[in-house]
């Protein structure tokens, strides 16, 4: 199984990959160039799988894969995987902090040292790389003086850590999907589940209250909004939505078959299991909202059960 990940090899990206490759039979990760790249190569057919970074608890949304994720051909998350990041400065051997003219990083890990940076290298250049390790990658050619990146990313780049531990925030946290083609079968509900959709909706008062609505009536707990520019023209956006549960099951089913009717354009983006951070010290997300009375898969079940009894009583003949 071709998996393409975010690349050059050094990368946060190949890490979370590695910490889950266990569960992935014959698994081949290939580093791609970039987000898009990675994605592209999904879609095309060269990869069976794309993993590739989309929120960080300091910085947000990774824009990259967020657009991705609604370009067509359709495909589908079927797996997150948290990573806690920590971050160092990465020279050719023998560079002193007083040589550093040039500073590279992934716009990430720019965000999660800013304040490192202007402290320790006010006067350095900050120059933007599709990965951190393409960043050592551009100091180990000489393009740059140092990289902030993954510490390990020395190792394949034969370079030194010049300083460790450089992020401005503590316990940060990447999360990161492995995603599918569309149609490739959907993970089975664990009971712990999440599940993606991006909606487009008309311009009017109240249009994004029904989509938030259609999930609170059904008590499913949302764990995330952002909107990206649909691209279409200014002003129209794709919201993006995670919430819990999985499309098998009733209340996030019927859900999405509400937004169905309602939104302009839907797209049905993963139901895929919950992650948590591998040394359990940071919480992943806000603990999940215990259940609303009346929304239990059982109470569902119930209903159902009896709206098909009603239905199904006689005739009485009576016109
Ligand atoms: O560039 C990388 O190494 C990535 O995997 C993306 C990224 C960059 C910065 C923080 C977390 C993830």
């Amino acid at each position: 199984m071709r998996i393409a990940f975010l690349g050059p090899h050094g990368t946060f990206c190949e890490q979370a990959l590695r910490s889950v490759i266990d569960d992935l039979p014959d698994a081949a990760p290939e580093p791609a160039a970039s987000t898009t790249a990675a994605l592209d190569a999904l879609r095309a057919g060269e990869a069976d799988l794309a993993c590739v970074p989309i929120e960080s608890s300091v910085e947000g949304a990774v824009p990259a894969t967020m657009d991705g994720l609604v370009e067509s051909p359709p495909v589908v998350v079927v797996r997150e995987i948290l990573l806690p990041v920590r971050f160092g400065v990465l020279v050719r051997p023998g560079t002193a902090i007083a040589d550093v003219r040039t500073v590279a990083s992934h716009p990430h890990g720019e965000a999660q040292t800013r304040r490192w940076l202007a402290a320790h290298l006010p006067g350095a250049e900050v120059r933007m790389t599709p990965s951190t390790a393409a960043a050592a990658a551009a100091v180990a050619d000489g393009q740059v003086d140092a990289a902030v990146c993954a510490p390990v990313a020395a190792r394949y780049y034969g370079l030194d850590v010049l300083a460790d531990g450089v992020h401005d925030t503590g316990d940060a946290v990447t999360r990161f999907v492995l995603v599918a083609r569309a149609g490739s079968g959907l993970p089975a509900p664990t009971g712990a589940d999440r599940t993606s959709i991006a909606a487009t909706t008309v311009n009017e008062p109240g249009a994004l209250l029904a989509i938030l609505t259609e999930f609170a009536i059904r008590g499913v707990d949302l764990t995330r909004i952002e909107s990206r520019p649909s691209k279409a023209r200014l002003g129209t956006y794709w919201f993006f939505l995670d919430g819990a549960g999985h499309v098998a099951e009733a209340a996030m089913g019927e859900a999405l078959a509400a937004l169905h009717r309602r939104c302009t354009d839907l797209r049905f983006l993963g139901s895929y299991p919950r992650a948590t951070v591998p040394d359990g010290s940071t919480a992943p997300s806000p603990p999940v909202a215990p259940p609303v009375p009346g929304q239990s898969a059982a109470d569902y079940d119930d209903a159902a059960a009896w709206l098909r009894a009603l239905r199904a009583a006689p005739d009485p003949g009576v016109r």
